[in-house]
């Protein structure tokens, strides 16, 4: 986009008038040079050697000058006049060059399009200020380290009101920000879809649904709907034809944000309106100002004080249609709990530990949850490891209501109940859990449970206990549910927990509001609208998660294996390329080399069969959904704390959930085709390490593809969500020294054909990569375990019997050193743990300190 001058509107658009005006920015009009001068100017941006119609753009120009009419004012629209340039053609109805730049566009950080794409420059000295205020307003696509991408939806606005943004607040800033004056249709497309969002919230006072509105005409508008008016309650007291009319008497709101471990926030009387676009675009203390009193928490908190608002009341068994109605009204409605007011609903004595300090990000999100001194409903989007638990149980903490907790699986409700027990003061007998092995109800009035979405959702073969639990969980209300990792959630079963269990305010935890099958959306209506959304790579500037180097390891075919995988149509071809030796050398190179290193390091496989397989050759112990409750734990925690396991193998039972601080390189072999969700994930149990502040540190994520087959696309699609969160990719296609490398596998012809003949004799099945748990992308993948529907686990009789094979092997010659070095590492563990008498575990623990210490020491 090249940069225009400006001059103040009506005046001709001659030379002469080219002076700069320092006045208000709605003065200006787009207005170009002359015609002459642009042809000029547009003919020196042509490269060398390329040909210049000059005529024929000249005939055009004066074939529109000539209907812009006597005086020489354009009658066409500015941007028709300015359009027609020598690249337009290439950039077709993307050609946004009539869009001039404002005279003081260099310290304004962001531009933006008819369209609703804004382009901000992160290297602004405001930049971090303009972040808060576009995440608030709409999605980021893209946020790389110099220039990010975001987008204004309707669904970015309806969250941006549901925080408090005012309309002609939001389009003010935006223009000050904003290197052009904001398109037309932009402000039409904020006034137009902020006009009724977040103009009606669903707010229960003492035990009663309202609607409620500042706006009488919206709830007059609502009840004109036969669903919405059916729903209505009218009590005798009051006449059908009237509204109760609430005179808001809220507490003083500085320090209503009432967020345990927090500081209260004191309003600024600032006035943006006041700040002069220079100055704001330019100088701190103003910058400051700007945003607090848009973006800041304290924006949140001028609601409504003493305002009529108006409602009418609704019956508890019609909420979801008036809920569904609004939105299909174009109102939708937000949820908001007056907690403080709920004198029906017990209190729970439940507060953050004093030596409990939340983050400055989590304390910003859940200032957006807070903002007006109710808890509103919605989503809280934080990188993997950036904490979401405990801004989860710090909401929890501020609301002190019963509250229930749903996770993806087993493992996490154990984490869960682990994490209340560390961050909170709640007793072993206010937290219960629910799961397939243990069914607890709290002791007491009030509690928190902790379960599994299908837990709750499941309502087939439910046992005798499951059954009373569930009575316990819908019988009573509950002040608060927490909804963790909400993006893998079907919207099936959201409506099925929604509607069984009777929930005051909501607020859904995930790190990648991503899913393949485009069923984001559900969520908005669902649980309510994103509250915030962290910058992952702002989080690991700051230290709060790893800084990651992440590499896409190519692996040459062997030509067997390649020879085989062209031929293959079935779905061998996922095992070929899996299997071949070349990723098998580079997976054994980079655990040595990163063992060596004194890294702990995590290697990922989705196929059981190659996770199996690579564990058993390379000797490490590994971990399955077959693999049981004790067996997992005890290998975790050798990989915790031994240093004899510096390497453990996962299928995608370790995706999410696992909390392994210890671990600082990660190595994918395979993986779910194109899920972005499961990369973005899988990094996440890097992000968490314990050494991310050590001078210099770097955690790895290598992904292992086989060259030139269909692997190379999937992990392309794969990376997208982590390149948009500003990761960046390096290709490495060969690694220094692993030829040389003593004891590498499969390294004569031989082996390798061997190893093609036993992978072609499986079972197709052995292809597979969601066997080992349920679902696909659209389900719970990668998180819930047959374990978690109540169904026995299948250890004990998985679907078919395999066995490692091969045409030697079948002909009684297989070699000694192959089947030995199949053993696996997880039976050696088990045999030691059986050994070893607990006495010496405290005493192994300070001997696994001492070496790690002196480890140190050493590097
Ligand atoms: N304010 C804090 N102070 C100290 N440690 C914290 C804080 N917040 C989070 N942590 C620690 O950070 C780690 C990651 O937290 P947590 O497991 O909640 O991450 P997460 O966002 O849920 O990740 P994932 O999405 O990968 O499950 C934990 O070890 C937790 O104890």
């Amino acid at each position: 986009m090249a940069s225009k001058r400006t001059v103040p509107e009506g005046s001709p658009g001659t030379p002469s008038s080219k002076r700069l005006r320092s006045v208000a920015d709605e003065d200006y009009v787009d207005v170009d040079d002359t015609e002459e001068d642009r042809i000029a100017t547009d003919a020196a941006l042509v490269p060398r050697g390329a040909t210049i119609n000059l005529s024929a753009l000249t005939r055009r120009l004066n074939e529109e000058r000539r209907q812009a009419g006597s005086d020489g004012q354009p009658s066409l629209p500015p941007h028709r006049h300015l359009q027609d340039s020598l690249v337009s053609h290439i950039f077709m109805d993307q050609d946004f060059s009539w869009l001039h730049l404002k005279p003081d566009h260099a310290s304004r950080p962001l531009w933006i399009s008819p369209e609703g794409h804004i382009i901000l420059e992160a290297f602004s000295p405001i930049a971090e200020q303009a972040q808060d205020f576009l995440v608030a307003i709409s999605e980021p696509v893209s946020r790389p380290s110099f220039i990010h991408e975001y987008k204004l939806t309707p669904y970015s606005l309806y969250a941006a009101v549901s925080v408090g943004l005012q309309t002609e607040d939001i389009i003010d800033v935006l223009n000050r920000l904003s290197k052009v004056p904001v398109p037309e249709a932009i402000t039409n497309l904020i006034r137009e879809r902020t006009l009724s969002y977040g103009k009606v919230k669903l707010v229960l006072k003492h035990n009663k649904y309202y609607v409620e509105s500042s706006h009488p005409e919206t709830l007059q508008l609502l009840l004109k709907d036969k669903a919405i008016r059916d729903a209505r309650v009218v009590s005798q007291a009051s006449d059908a034809n009237k509204m109760t009319t609430f005179t808001t008497t809220k507490a003083p709101v500085k320090g209503s944000l009432v967020i345990p471990g927090t500081k209260d926030v004191e309003r600024k009387p600032d006035d943006p309106s006041k700040a002069t676009p220079g100055a704001s675009a330019g100088t701190s203390g103003s910058d400051g100002d700007l945003f607090t009193s848009v973006v800041g928490v304290e924006s949140d908190e001028i609601d409504e004080d003493d305002e009529n608002v108006h409602a009418f009341e609704i019956d508890d068994a019609k909420i979801d249609d008036v809920k569904k109605r609004c939105n299909e009204l174009e109102c939708p409605v937000l949820e908001e709990y007056d907690f403080r007011n709920d004198t029906v609903n017990a209190n729970l004595d439940i507060d953050l530990k004093p030596a409990t300090v939340i983050r400055p990000y989590q304390e910003t999100s859940l200032s957006k949850m807070f903002g007006n001194g109710r808890a509103r409903s919605g989503i809280i989007v934080l990188p993997c490891g950036a904490g979401k638990t405990l801004v989860g149980i710090t909401a929890a903490c501020t609301i002190k209501k019963s509250c229930l907790v749903l996770c993806t699986s087993s493992v996490s409700v154990m984490q869960w109940r682990q994490q209340f027990m560390q961050w909170s003061n709640v007793t072993d007998r206010q937290i219960a859990v629910f799961t397939a092995d243990q069914k607890e109800k709290f002791a007491g009035e009030s509690g928190v449970v902790v379960s599994t979405y299908s837990m709750v959702a499941n309502t087939h073969n439910r046992s005798y206990e499951s059954k009373k639990m569930m009575e316990f969980l819908t019988s009573r209300e509950w002040g608060f549910i927490l909804l963790d990792e909400v993006h893998v959630v079907p919207a099936n079963m959201f409506r099925r927990v929604v509607t069984t269990i009777k929930a005051h305010s909501k607020l859904g935890l995930t790190a990648t509001l991503v899913r393949e099958d485009d069923r984001i959306a559900d969520l908005n209506y669902m649980i309510g609208p994103k509250l915030y959304e962290a910058n992952w790579m702002d989080l690991a500037a700051k230290g709060h998660i790893a800084n990651v180097q992440c590499a896409e390891v190519w692996c040459p075919m062997t030509p067997e294996f390649y020879r085989e995988y062209l031929r293959e149509q079935s779905r061998k071809r996922v095992l070929l390329y899996c299997m071949n030796p070349r990723k098998f050398q580079a997976c054994q190179f980079l655990i040595k080399y990163h063992e060596d290193r004194g890294d702990k390091v995590i290697v990922f496989s989705d196929n059981v069969y190659a996770l199996e397989a690579y564990a058993k050759k390379l000797r490490k112990p590994y971990i399955h959904g077959q693999t049981g409750q004790v067996e997992r734990m005890r290998i975790l925690q050798h990989f915790q704390h031994s240093p004899e396991v510096n390497t453990i193998f996962l299928s995608k039972v370790g995706d999410t959930s696992i909390d392994l601080p210890e671990a600082t390189c990660l190595i994918q072999i395979s993986s779910h085709f194109g899920s972005r969700r499961q990369e973005a994930q899988r990094l996440g149990r890097i992000l968490r390490a314990k050494r991310r502040n050590d001078e210099g540190f770097n955690a790895f994520f290598y992904s292992l593809v086989s060259k030139d087959t269909q692997e190379m696309y999937y992990s392309t699609k794969r990376q997208q969500f982590l390149i948009d969160q500003g990761y960046a990719f390096k290709v490495i296609t060969q690694l220094d020294g692993m030829e040389n490398m003593k004891d590498l596998v499969y390294k004569t012809r031989e082996e390798q054909i061997e190893l093609v003949t036993t992978v072609l004799m499986q079972a197709e099945s052995a292809a597979d990569l969601g066997t080992d748990i349920r679902g696909g992308e659209g389900d719970l993948a990668g998180t819930i375990t047959s374990k978690d529907f109540g169904a026995p686990v299948q250890s004990k009789a998985p679907d078919a019997h395999r066995t490692m094979g091969s045409l030697t092997a079948l002909s009684g010659g297989q070699h000694m050193s192959y089947v030995e070095q199949n053993k696996s590492a997880n039976k050696k563990l088990a045999k030691e743990a059986v050994a070893r008498h607990k006495l010496f575990a405290k005493r192994d623990r300070e001997v696994a300190a001492a070496k790690k210490e002196a480890r140190r020491g050493g590097a």
